[in-house]
């Protein structure tokens, strides 16, 4: 497991692309036959990827967590972001289909992945709530945006406050409507939140350009099909592809009130 030390806005002045991308996004997470992982010292968020072959993949306990088990200290968000596929926990089968959602309460000893391409999301958690699957329609959609404003988009929320039960993480999935390109547009931070996108369902050969840092000092990076962003509290965090595209938005620390940012006026925006 990788592990990424936090990093504070005062550090990004200065900052080359390279260093900006060895911090920030994750580039490498879905490799064919193996589960990959990144430990983000942000909020502790550990996110990965579990590509499964003919053999089904087990959840590892890297040692950085010196723990016995993954979830002995941790809750975990599975989202499929590949065909139809099963989540294994503790002998229990839960098949997903693309886009749809697992959560695994702390305390789950033995998790596989069999078929699909799964997208994980971990935080530490302190109370055992019971592992539940969601499908897209049990996620209550919500449109947002406009054609006009090119951000057409559906908010499937999955883990939050009013859905399923977590102690911090909360996650969903948005999918912009074809001809639509921008997310989160205006955007805003969280000062109590981390969150972490991964962008799926984008085309080879299209990029997501994805704007981060301080409202009055951002920066871009590139981002390919299946690569996540670390946004810390203090960064903004959207961005806009050259063609549509899905994304996995996580968020882990303080608080669970997805309502609870500072807006930022696009006018702010340097
Ligand atoms: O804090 C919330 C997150 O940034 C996302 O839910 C935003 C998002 O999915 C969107 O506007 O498209
Ligand atoms: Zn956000």
């Amino acid at each position: 497991m990788e592990v990424r030390y936090a990093t504070a806005p005062d550090q990004v002045p200065g900052m080359t692309t390279d260093r900006l991308r060895d911090r920030f996004l994750a580039e490498d997470l879905f490799v064919p036959g193996e589960v990959r992982l990144v430990y983000s010292l942000e909020d502790r968020m550990v996110i990965g990827g579990a590509v499964p072959g003919e053999a089904p993949l087990r959840l590892p306990c890297p040692e950085q967590l010196r723990a016995e088990y993954f979830l002995e200290r941790r809750e975990l968000g599975v989202v499929n972001v590949g065909g139809p596929g099963t989540v294994t926990v503790d002998g229990a089968e839960h098949p997903l289909a693309a886009r749809e959602c697992l959560y695994v309460g702390m305390g789950a000893r033995e998790v596989s992945f069999s078929g699909g391409v799964f997208y994980l999301v971990s935080t530490s958690a302190h109370a055992a709530h019971p592992t539940v699957r969601a499908t897209l329609e049990d996620a209550e959609p919500v449109r947002l945006g406009s054609q006009e404003g090119s951000n057409d988009r559906t908010i499937y929320k999955y883990i939050h406050a009013k859905g399923i039960q977590s102690c911090q993480l909360v996650l969903g999935v948005t999918v912009l409507a074809p001809g639509s390109m921008w997310n989160t547009m205006p955007c805003h931070t969280h000062e109590r939140r981390t969150e972490v996108y991964l962008y799926f369902d984008l085309a080879q050969d299209a990029r997501v350009v994805h704007l981060m840092g301080r409202p009055d000092e951002t920066r871009n990076l590139m981002v390919a099909d299946r690569q996540a962003v670390i946004s810390p509290p203090w960064s903004v965090h959207c961005g806009f592809g050259t063609r549509n595209y899905a994304f996995v938005w996580a968020m882990g620390g303080e608080n669970q009130a997805y309502d609870d940012v500072e807006q930022v006026a696009i006018e702010e925006m340097r």
